[in-house]
């Protein structure tokens, strides 16, 4: 672990040093608060910290202070190593933010008892991000195909429409839904039928652009929502991706399978709401599968069919 050592003294930042050195962590030394304050702002500033109280240019207890007041995910452990001996120090020191104090002169055993207590509280605190980025990702994310689910593609475009209602631009959202997928599942099984849901969704990943998004609704039904500047084709996307998967067959445990998709695709106009679109697309999305699948009805607010059906 990366450990400061914020110390004037030198020969007690030497005895620090090395003995940190022997329980195996890196060592950053610093011989007054201002170069520790500086160190500890750093994108991959030290974990934890022994800081002396007081040093030229900053004193320890202002380092601490300041520290406090920086937000971060992973809080510094800090250890105030000091010859301040009186119990009113002690607690200014820990009420300051101070972790862990320890009067000089030291013992050494009780020290390095001292810092595993610090490397045992980091690690258990880098456990629970860790638990909690995992927890959000599962939240956001469809096991199946690794896409971001229902939730989190909804949220997507409730944020786009927002940012078009400020900025312009077009806004469409393509309803994607594969082509006779039951029969998939009869035929072949259902675990064929997985590998065609996440063959498909790599499929429409690798066709779109980077800012275009695509996420799994549910069953064998994809959402795509690509923002782009006002005037584009947006047609032209779902036409170009509708013909894209058809020509690319799903590589499975029982060989390939030819796979196709229909789309309902629907243009955002300003005042549409979130489940306007959807419900346009939808329809879209029936249309196009009453019309005989594989291929795009796109539509807009009122009647408007935005281009022929596909030939
Ligand atoms: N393997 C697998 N199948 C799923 C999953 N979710 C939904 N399905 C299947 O998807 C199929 C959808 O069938 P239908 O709604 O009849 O639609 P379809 O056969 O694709 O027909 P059309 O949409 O009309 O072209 C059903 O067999 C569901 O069991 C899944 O996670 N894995």
């Amino acid at each position: 672990m990366r450990i400061l050592i914020a110390e004037d003294d030198l020969t007690s930042r030497t005895l620090l040093t090395s003995l940190l050195r022997k329980m195996g962590h890196e060592v950053v030394e610093t011989c007054d608060g201002q170069a520790a304050w500086q160190a500890l702002q750093a994108d991959d500033a030290p974990r934890m910290a022994i800081l002396d109280w007081m040093m030229p240019e900053m004193d320890g207890i202002e380092v601490v202070s300041r520290v406090r007041t920086m937000a971060s995910e992973a809080p510094l452990y800090i250890i105030m190593l000091t010859c301040r001996d009186t119990k009113m120090d002690m607690i200014h020191a820990l009420n300051s933010g101070a972790d862990d104090y320890l009067v000089k002169p030291f013992d050494i055993g009780e020290l390095r008892a001292r810092i595993n207590v610090g490397v045992r509280i980091i690690q258990l605190q880098d456990a629970l991000l860790q638990s909690r980025e995992d927890m959000a990702y599962q939240a956001s994310h469809d096991p199946l195909t690794g896409l971001p689910n229902r939730r989190a593609i909804l949220a997507h475009l409730e944020r786009e429409l927002e940012r078009q209602a400020r900025s312009g631009g077009t806004l469409a959202i393509g309803m994607c839904d594969l082509d006779c997928f039951k029969i998939v599942n009869d035929t072949h099984g259902h675990q064929a039928g997985d590998e065609v849901l996440c063959g498909i969704a790599h499929l429409l990943r690798e066709n779109l652009r980077a800012y275009d998004a695509v996420g799994r609704l549910g069953g064998e039904e994809f959402l795509i929502v690509a923002a782009m500047p006002a005037g584009t084709d947006a047609m032209s996307l779902f036409h170009k991706l509708c013909a894209q998967i058809a020509q690319t067959p799903v590589v499975t445990r029982i060989g390939a399978l030819a796979i196709t998709l229909s789309i309902g695709v629907c243009i955002a106009t300003k005042d549409n709401t979130l489940d306007e679109l959807l419900a346009l697309a939808d329809e879209a999305l029936y249309q196009a599968k009453a019309q005989g699948r594989n291929r795009v009805v796109g539509k807009t607010s009122g009647t408007g069919v935005l281009d022929a059906p596909d030939p």
